[in-house]
């Protein structure tokens, strides 16, 4: 483990260690996207190269698909694949239901359509991501550039009369330019705060003509994995309320690090 690893890089590699030890040989898996599931597609990778590991795996980006074809692994698309034995990604909040804010990385209409066209997702991340009530981290909302302003204004009206504690929104940029998203669309954050009822407002966000999806992931998680950066992890599944705890010992692991630029 290169000693310049960040204590937080620590942890996220060692939760997305710890995942993939549910992939098995002949799986078809959803490769998410972000730093911590980058972690999961290089140890997938090692396990191609080096144990002969057979996956296929279907990238929630093209950045993740781009990393997954150098790491060795074989990519298909969700066409291809049509169904998925597990989903692997990140997060940026997890709720105590496992209910899931992602999108901060702009890659949630891929992340949530490969998650649920999955039999089952596991989240990686790392202790900052857990809140008691989704909302603190901007919710994103993809939305089609076509009268994004009209649709921003439809979904600020919304928010009026919804059980969130912040009603600001924010077209998300990239430079002084509009963010794209792989699809070519715009991402509104809403900074709520707090999100009362996450349920309810994925349903009405996605009634807005315009909103292409939402960043609330509700009922799609299966287990969290949160990495400790001395290699500790704890692992919670929601469908039976296990936890339980591991450690990964990074000196075995010195292989992930060796094309690290
Ligand atoms: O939803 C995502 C991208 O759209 C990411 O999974 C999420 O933003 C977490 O990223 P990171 O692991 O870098 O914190």
């Amino acid at each position: 483990m290169p000693a310049e690893l960040s204590p937080i890089d620590k942890a996220k590699f060692a939760a997305a260690r710890r995942a993939v030890d549910f992939v098995e040989d002949g799986m078809k898996v959803g490769l998410g996207t972000g730093s911590t599931a980058a972690w999961m597609v290089r140890c997938l990778g090692e396990m191609v190269r080096e144990e002969g590991l057979s996956i296929v795996g279907v990238p929630t980006s093209t950045r993740t698909a781009e990393l997954a074809r150098q790491m060795g692994i074989k990519v298909v698309t969700l066409d291809e694949a049509k169904w998925l034995d597990l989903t692997i990604d990140g997060a940026d909040e997890f709720d105590p239901e496992l209910n899931l804010i992602k999108g901060g990385g702009g890659a949630l209409l891929q992340e949530k359509i490969v998650a649920t066209a999955s039999d089952q997702m596991i989240v990686i991340t790392d202790a900052a991501k857990e809140v008691a009530q989704l909302g603190a981290f901007p919710l994103p909302v993809e939305v089609v550039p076509f009268g994004w302003q009209t649709t921003r204004g439809l979904i600020e009206e919304m928010l009026s009369s919804m059980d969130v504690m912040g009603r600001q929104t924010a077209l998300r940029l990239n430079g002084t330019q509009p963010f794209l998203t792989d699809e070519g669309n715009y991402i509104v954050d809403c900074h709520l705060k707090r999100i009362g009822n996450p349920r309810q407002l994925s349903l009405v966000l996605n009634q807005i003509p315009g909103v292409v999806e939402n960043g609330l992931f509700i009922d799609i998680c299966d287990k969290v994995i949160i990495g400790g950066a001395d290699g500790t992890v704890e692992l919670r599944d929601i469908n039976d309320g296990s936890v339980s705890h591991d450690r990964i010992d990074f000196a075995e692991e010195s292989n992930i690090f060796s094309d690290l630029d």
